[in-house]
């Protein structure tokens, strides 16, 4: 995609800006076994299969055939919530969490499907690639999650309405039960109370494993230790992940058993179909990799004939050069081109899961350059990196001038209170419409 877009540019910051443990989404699944609902660490739940968990449910109400359904966050109303087919309080946990990141560019489904791609990744999964632009249901869905005592005739034709074949609802289940279990409060006959005070809430885990992503819910299955409760459950009915792994004579959980790459990749591929289950008329975008070259929070301020730009701009994994030269160029409005170093003493990096962020900032004080005449003001920017152009292929970082804070903006007196004073760009001058001497709270 192209910068600016508001949409995409906010995602694309969410997936590759993650500091684990710090901020954001990845935060409530650092350590893999946060839980943010009752019991906390020792309750034997974690909030990465919670989300895993609601995003399929979420997602398996999908009819392939009819366009309904899918992954629209309808599981956020309560009249799906207490369906039989959606037992337990997982659901309402993860919404708290993630539909807090929802914003008016990232629906509440895109939280969840962020979820389960930063859940995944940051519990030692593979890279799952990124869509945005779900768009949130007004209304509950269809019912259609299967359920654990379903005969397998039932979970075959359930998978298929959601557009799975049999060997992809194998994978599937076991991608997502690689996290997690049974809890005895939604589950009683399913999985035992306990009195284990790092199990509180009694979970019957699906492999020795369960908050990491790793073959072992295969591995463990294949050499017959495994301990999932819908495997070897006291109550036969209710195996629905015995029936749905040997449903195929063992051939894809035995080939997942051998190879953690192979299900590290299905996975991948499964989940992000999976989240990428929607209803027919909504549009995703294309996956999102890191921007190589992107500008952030550009910022005018008029200060009397001076307009002053500051921003920031963000390389992807440069190469190393010590006599790097970056420059940002820009085209003004009467035709010229400026452009102006940007000093490496306002440099920043930073290494993420998937890259190193180098920064620039520009427009800082020290920084005079960037202190342009008004009249001329900037249309689009172009940087340079020891010599190499990079415009977005020729298209230019366009940037908006019409609107600039002016400096005569002000804090009252206890901060409480500010006074914006905006001014317009009219063809080639600015206009402001609210010139006021600010002063303090009690003048
Ligand atoms: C026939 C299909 C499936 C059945 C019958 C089934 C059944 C269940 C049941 C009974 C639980 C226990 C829930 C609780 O106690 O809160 C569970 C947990 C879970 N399921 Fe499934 N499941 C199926 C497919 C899937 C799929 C396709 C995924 C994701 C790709 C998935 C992800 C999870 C996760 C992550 C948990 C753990 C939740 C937690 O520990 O809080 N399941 N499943």
């Amino acid at each position: 995609y192209l910068w600016p877009n508001p949409a995409l540019d906010q995602v694309e910051t969410i997936l590759y800006e993650i500091l684990p443990g710090t901020t954001g989404i990845a935060s409530f699944v650092q350590p893999c076994d946060t839980f943010t609902g009752t019991g906390g660490t020792t309750s034997g739940r974690s909030n990465a299969a919670d989300w895993i968990r609601t995003a399929y449910h979420d997602m398996a109400t999908h009819n392939v055939t009819a366009g309904t359904g899918g992954l629209d966050a309808s599981i956020r109303f309560a009249e799906e919530q207490a369906r039989a087919e959606n037992a337990g309080d997982g659901f309402s946990n993860t919404l708290t969490v993630l539909a807090g990141f929802s914003t008016r560019y990232v629906s509440v489904a895109d939280t969840l499907a962020l979820g389960t791609v930063i859940a995944v990744e940051e519990c030692g999964g593979p890279q799952i690639p990124y869509r945005a632009g779900r768009v949130d249901a007004t209304e509950a869905n269809l019912p259609g999650v299967p359920q654990p005592q379903d005969p397998l005739q039932s979970h075959i034709a359930t998978f298929a309405r959601e557009g799975f074949t049999q060997t992809e609802m194998i994978s599937l289940v076991a991608c997502g039960h690689t996290f997690g279990g049974v809890t005895h409060s939604a589950f009683p006959t399913i999985a035992p109370a306990l009195t284990d005070p790092l199990n509180t809430q009694s979970v019957a885990h699906f492999d020795t494993t369960n908050v990491h992503f790793d073959n072992n819910v295969a591995t463990e299955y294949i050499s017959g230790i495994t301990q999932n409760p819908l495997v070897v459950g006291s109550n036969d009915t209710t195996n629905s992940d015995k029936r749905i792994f040997g449903s195929d004579g063992n051939v894809t959980m035995q080939s997942f058993a051998n190879s953690p790459d192979l299900f590290a990749s299905t996975c991948a591929t499964l989940l992000a179909r999976m989240l990428d289950t929607v209803p027919s008329g909504v549009e995703l975008s294309d996956v999102i990799t890191p921007m190589p070259v992107k500008p952030t929070t550009p910022i005018f301020t008029l200060d009397g004939d001076v307009l002053k730009f500051t921003g920031r701009v963000r390389f992807w994994n440069l190469t190393a050069n010590a006599n790097r030269v970056v420059l940002l160029l820009w085209d003004d409005h009467h035709g010229g081109v400026r452009n102006s170093t940007l000093l490496s003493s306002l440099k920043s990096s930073t290494t993420y899961p998937y890259g190193v962020a180098t920064s620039f900032i520009f427009g800082n004080s020290s920084d005079a350059g960037l202190s342009l005449d008004a009249a001329a003001g900037i249309k689009t920017m172009r940087f340079s990196v020891d010599g190499e152009l990079q415009d977005q292929g020729g298209v230019g970082f366009a940037v908006q001038d019409g609107f600039a804070f002016s400096t005569t903006s002000c804090f009252f007196g206890n901060n409480a209170t500010a006074q914006y004073d905006v001014a317009v760009r009219v063809l080639c001058f600015y206009s402001l419409a609210v010139l006021t001497q600010c002063r303090s709270a009690t003048a």
